[in-house]
């Protein structure tokens, strides 16, 4: 979902309803069915994610899963006046009703950081989460594209893999880690720093998504523009920063979830439209990949008919972005093992 699509259905009236399709190129009765389904619907990042999915028109079925409080959501979302059918489903037993027939599955189920932590720090708690959800995507929707947010996505994207590869439906082409907020955030503090039109802006995120294996190339950014040395690695730390940026302002309320619900409606839009045959739909993600000698990696990727069309390359990266490449790949390899091993313990 693009901020001019958003703006756009803001501005709208109920009576212009019909229309907005057509605007986009879809008729309401062409656009492909699509089932969508949220894991961890009820919570903080969960409930604006369902309101922004109930919002996008390539979704004509909402299943929206928690352990409890989805029923409440659901009869919320439910009530807006888009193409939708929105489902609520709570508790384990209703799990296989919420993932049947999905095409996309987005995974936000999980606990959040609290100040002083780390996105590690999580794993102990979450990796048991998606390793169980993967179980029940493994069984009830092999086919879906599966997006997780949940933390530590440097392990957590490994768990599912190795939960897929075990039930023989692992297929690399669906399976992303959400990298989106890094982009989201790069975009929006280069976009300051250098004065220039944030609509303009891109800067791909690439590595993985936690601390130093965040790495942003704002050599590529564009629209381009003169920063010193100092300001980019300024820019670097803050997007690299920014998850515990948001954890410390919220002072043990949880960690980005506004943003976080935006960032990952957008990937689960470009997923949508890779679907639907539209083309050139690329997206930072991280996912399994050979750009690096690390098994994953997030790098643009280039979405299609079946998941994963093409795992770009990182292209020419300046002096600085070569040392935080090279300064990435320990933590992030670590990580990536630990969810391995977990998963096959
Ligand atoms: N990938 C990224 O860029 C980001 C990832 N995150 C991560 O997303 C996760 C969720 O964050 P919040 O929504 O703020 O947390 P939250 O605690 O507000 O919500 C998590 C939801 O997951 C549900 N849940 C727990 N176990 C479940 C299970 N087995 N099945 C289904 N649902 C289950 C909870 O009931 C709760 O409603 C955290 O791990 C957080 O670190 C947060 C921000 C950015
Ligand atoms: O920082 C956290 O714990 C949540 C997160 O991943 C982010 O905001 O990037």
């Amino acid at each position: 979902m693009t901020t001019s699509m958003l703006a756009y259905l803001a501005r709208r009236t109920p009576s212009t309803g019909a229309s907005y399709l057509t605007r986009r190129g879809f008729a309401s009765d062409s656009a492909p069915v699509r089932k969508v389904a949220i894991l961890g619907a009820a919570g903080g990042i969960g409930q604006p994610l369902s309101l922004l999915m109930k919002l996008n028109p390539l979704v004509s079925r909402l299943a929206l899963y928690d352990i409890s409080g989805t029923p409440g959501v659901a009869a919320d979302v439910s009530h807006i006046n888009t193409r939708s059918e929105v489902l609520g489903f709570a508790g384990e037993e209703q799990l296989e009703k919420a993932l049947k027939g999905a095409d996309v599955v987005i995974i936000p189920a999980g606990v959040p950081r609290k100040p002083g932590m780390t996105r590690d720090d999580l794993f102990n708690i979450n990796a048991g989460i998606v390793k169980s959800l993967c179980g029940a995507v493994a069984k009830y929707c092999p086919h879906a594209l599966v997006n997780v947010i949940s933390n530590p996505v440097n392990s957590t994207v490994p768990i599912a893999s190795e939960v897929f590869k075990k039930a023989g439906t692992y297929d690399e082409k669906r399976l992303f880690g959400v990298t989106t907020l890094d982009v989201v955030r790069a975009k929006t503090f280069y976009a300051g720093k250098a004065k220039v039109n944030v609509a303009d802006v891109n800067v791909p995120v690439v590595g993985g998504h936690a601390g130093v294996t965040i790495l942003p190339l704002f050599s590529q950014a564009t629209s381009s523009a003169n920063l010193a040395n100092e300001e980019i690695e300024a820019l670097t730390k803050r997007t690299q920063d920014g998850g515990t940026e948001v954890v410390e302002a919220k002072a043990g309320k949880g960690s980005a979830t506004l943003s976080m619900a935006y960032a990952g409606a957008i990937f689960a839009d470009a997923c949508l439209k890779g679907l639907n045959g539209v083309p050139d739909v690329v997206e930072c993600s991280f996912v399994q990949s050979t750009v690096t000698d690390l098994p994953f990696f997030a790098s643009k990727v280039r979405l299609g008919k079946n998941g994963v069309e093409e795992v770009l390359g990182l292209g020419a990266l300046s002096d600085y972005e070569k040392q935080g490449l090279e300064a990435l790949k320990p933590e992030l390899k670590s990580s990536i093992e630990k969810g391995i091993k977990f998963a096959n313990a």
